[in-house]
């Protein structure tokens, strides 16, 4: 009662009023001033404030809390989205420079994303943010984009490349993951799955790439310098966008500071290593082309070095056939493929091993593939071919779940070209930044029913057991339009591998007393891993 009563002292006008009167110094007088509107600043943020998601202080606008909430943003950006409303025009935290138009209606994201997917580009920052990966898919702008994605989408839907894929997935899973699984289960050693799958998929995507395999799956837990190389560019990226791009264009400039020297580092040891994985293959192509039938393609680098000069865009053709195109687009799909798909199977079995109801119907749904198949027991571990993968609809619901309330990509940001309006109305002027989250739009009631947190794969399920077409156009993870994720089959291959080898074969327990909370980050990784402890599982 007594320290209420100085506390409401403290607050209360006449205080400061006698301590005015009483020191009439005048440095005295500023100070007390400086405390004065300091103290009611406080009083005021709690009486307006305190129970609402964002405040807004004077001068500095909501800037603090944007501080405040900056370690959990995406958590952050529901709450917005559930106490202001799902679209917001905002003034950008430094010192109101850029206005944003933050938005997690699914039908703004649409029209951003596609139906006005002229209007609104990634932005001169955002590339800049992303100078490492040169002219790659990701980054490149106009004509030169046409032109990648044509070539991407061709030679991504071909026979070829599809069963490059599968194999070389395959080929990791069950010559590195399984045994690493099975080695792991022997030593009853506990292990940090997150780290696990970024192994698995740096490892693939080198394979799949590059054709050749970096054996960063291997029970020593080696390190290796291209991955930490990569590791390190992408926490720079992700450093420069929280800056403007004038502080670090600076930075870079002057040569101040160890982030730009990190990236400087880490740039070197990609271009060389990548220079080295062409060099090679440019011998390998060669050796090849002197015998009497060359052997298929065994890589995506082979396969985009093959291409004949009449199915690439006549303008853009020497472009595409330097040695920089084909370092940047093989950086490019690098990037874009590791830590979307570890990030991507974390989550999973996060949610997973959270819901035993779930992993008993993925189990029963595998079982019923193995059954089919084998009237002899099957050999341990099983394995699943291409084929089972289409069988695998309770999977790939789960797997789509999981993305829905954790996407990889939790935040994109476009720029507005010409004045635009919102289907809610929003107007939208030119320059404006436009954040799309999908981590909230995958959080709203409104969107998705108020079971929104629950993780159901039933609800991609149709009533016939087929995944249900109207549900799956509402996945967004992958974005939407025509710049959408050019490796969504790929990642969806990998995923069911991974998923079902491993849940078939071992039973996975997480560790108690663990804080699993995302990354404040552009990719949604696991800030603390995920320690598990491993069994093998022979399913009866
Ligand atoms: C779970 C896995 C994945 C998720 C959730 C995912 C998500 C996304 C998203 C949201 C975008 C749009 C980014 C933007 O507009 O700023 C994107 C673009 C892209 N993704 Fe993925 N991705 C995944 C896997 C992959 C894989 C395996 C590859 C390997 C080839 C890949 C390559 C790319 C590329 C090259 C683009 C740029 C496409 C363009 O601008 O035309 N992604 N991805």
């Amino acid at each position: 009662m007594v320290h209420s009563n100085y506390i409401q002292l403290f607050f209360s006008f006449d205080f400061y009023k006698y301590l005015v009167i009483k020191n009439c110094r005048p440095e005295t007088y500023n100070l007390l001033v400086l405390l004065f509107c300091l103290v009611f600043s406080v009083r005021w943020y709690f009486m307006h404030y305190k129970n609402k998601v964002v405040a807004e202080w004077p001068i500095v606008g909501r800037l603090p809390s944007l501080i405040l909430n900056a370690h959990r943003i995406h958590d952050w950006t529901v709450e917005i989205s559930r106490g202001i409303g799902p679209t917001i025009i905002e003034r950008g935290p430094f010192f109101g420079r850029v206005e944003i138009a933050y938005t997690c209606n699914p039908r703004n994201a649409k029209h951003v994303l596609s139906a006005h997917f002229s209007n609104f580009h990634k932005g001169q920052d955002y590339t800049d943010a992303l100078d490492i990966l040169g002219d790659g898919l990701l980054t490149a702008t106009s004509s030169f984009w046409v032109a990648q994605r044509r070539t991407a989408r061709i030679t991504f839907n071909s026979k070829t490349v599809r069963s490059i894929i599968f194999h070389k997935g395959e080929l990791v899973a069950h010559h590195a993951l399984l045994p690493l699984l099975s080695h792991i289960s022997k030593e009853s050693s506990v292990v940090d799955l997150q780290d696990v799958f970024l192994r698995y998929a740096f490892d693939t995507s080198v394979n799949i790439i590059f054709g050749q395999s970096s054996n960063f799956l291997s029970t020593s837990f080696p390190p290796n310098e291209f991955a930490k190389a990569i590791e390190d560019a992408q926490e720079v990226v992700f450093y420069r966008h929280l800056l403007p791009s004038s502080w670090w264009k600076l930075l870079r400039r002057l040569k101040i500071g160890s982030i730009e020297r990190k990236l400087d580092a880490a740039w070197k040891i990609i271009d060389r290593d990548i220079a080295e994985y062409i060099a090679v293959k440019r011998e390998d192509m060669a050796a090849k082309g002197t015998k009497e039938e060359a052997d298929e393609e065994s890589d995506l680098l082979e396969v985009y070095m093959s291409i004949k000069d009449g199915e690439k865009d006549e303008l853009l053709l020497s472009k595409m056939c330097s040695d920089k195109f084909f370092r940047d687009t093989a950086l490019t799909f690098l990037i874009g493929s590791r830590d979307t798909i570890a990030s991507a199977l974390s989550w999973f079995f996060w949610l997973i091993l959270k819901n035993p109801s779930v992993e008993a119907k993925v189990i029963e749904e595998l079982k019923l593939i193995v059954q089919k198949k084998n009237t002899m027991a099957p050999k341990h571990p099983v394995v699943f071919d291409a084929d089972d993968q289409t069988e695998m609809v309770y999977l790939h619901a789960a797997l789509c779940e999981s993305l829905r309330l954790y996407p990889s990509a939790p935040i994109i940001p476009k720029t507005s070209i010409d004045d635009d309006v919102f289907p809610d109305g929003t107007v939208v002027k030119s320059g404006m930044m436009v954040l799309i989250s999908f981590y909230a739009m995958g959080r709203m009631e409104w969107v998705w029913g108020e079971d929104c947190l629950e993780f159901k794969p039933e609800r991609w399920i149709s009533e016939d057991g087929k995944l249900n077409p109207e549900v799956m156009s509402k996945l967004v993870s992958f974005s939407l339009g025509p710049r959408n994720c050019i490796g969504k089959d790929m990642a969806f291959v990998l995923m069911k591998l991974v998923a079902s080898a491993m849940i078939y074969n071992f039973h996975v327990e997480v560790l108690e007393g663990q804080k699993i909370v995302p990354t404040p980050s552009i990719m949604l990784k696991m800030m603390n891993g995920l320690m598990v402890r491993v069994r093998e599982r022979v399913v009866q």
